[in-house]
């Protein structure tokens, strides 16, 4: 029996009068790929962003390992364990991949990052190698040395991965991952997504390609105007009615 390591208990959130989340309770198991899908304005985003601490939830809780996380911040959410990977990259465009990698990586073992940092040779050269080793898992490692801006869409996507995994991460939470991305490199962040799955990493991914999705997903939640309307394994949630009518507007 796997447990959750995220759970999201009876959650409400509402932006003047419009209720943007409404009795969320969903757990996201050990090891598996948990998707969220929805139509524009479901509520996606502002559910992540509860999750991290960016928005705090009017009622409910957030737990993450047995620890309620609610009303912490971001920054302690995020070394406790909790790392997002953001629709539009967050990256340094006039730093090299490596140092980008390297920016969480001292963050990650110091609490906090002074770009100063990257200068003191002495205390760099385990980070760097940590670096490095992720930017060969995402397949970036020979342009390490090359400037962050150069890099085409898929690729930021890439280093901004690595930059996640960095920071060994107990859930990766993954906002549109593919998002603006060509059909070859959506296939190859699904791949690069696999091999992190085989490896038992757990993940929440919002998605809104169903190609996406289901060559990912263990299981779904479907968000509708604010509330889960469908939540099962992918095969259940593709063929629910209820989902075909208020996400897909019954055209599939
Ligand atoms: N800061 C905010 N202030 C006011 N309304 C907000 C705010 N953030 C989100 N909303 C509203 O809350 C609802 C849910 O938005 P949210 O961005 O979470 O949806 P989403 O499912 O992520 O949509 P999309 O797929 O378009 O990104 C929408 O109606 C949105 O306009």
């Amino acid at each position: 029996m796997s447990n959750a390591v995220l759970h999201v208990a009876d959650v409400h959130k509402s932006f003047g009068g419009l209720r943007a989340l409404s009795d969320i309770d969903l757990q996201v198991m050990e090891g598996t790929t948990h998707a969220i899908i929805g139509p524009n304005g479901a509520g996606k985003s502002t559910l992540l962003n509860v999750c991290i601490g960016r928005i705090a939830p009017d009622t409910g809780a957030v737990v993450f390992d047995g620890q309620v996380i609610t009303g912490k911040r971001p920054h302690e959410i995020n070394q406790m364990g909790v790392v997002r990977v953001f629709q539009t990259p967050e990256i340094f465009p006039d730093l090299t991949l490596l140092q980008n990698v390297m920016v969480p990586a001292f963050a990650k073992r110091d609490g906090s990052f002074r770009l100063n940092a990257l200068q003191l040779t002495s205390r760099q050269s385990a980070i760097r190698e940590e670096a490095e080793h992720w930017l060969e898992d995402v397949g970036l490692y020979k342009q390490r040395e090359t400037l962050a801006a150069s890099l085409s869409r898929g690729d930021k996507r890439r280093l901004e991965l690595a930059m996640g995994l960095v920071q060994h991460p107990r859930l990766l939470l993954l906002d549109e991952p593919t998002a603006g991305m060509s059909r070859h490199d959506t296939n190859a962040t699904i791949d690069l997504l696999k091999k992190f799955k085989e490896r038992g990493m757990t993940k929440v991914i919002i998605e809104h390609d169903m190609h996406v999705v289901f060559s990912l997903a263990d299981r779904v939640t479907v968000l509708a105007q604010g509330r889960i309307i469908a939540d099962g394994k992918p095969d259940e949630v593709r063929g629910n009615p209820v989902v075909q009518e208020a996400y897909l507007g019954g055209a599939h």
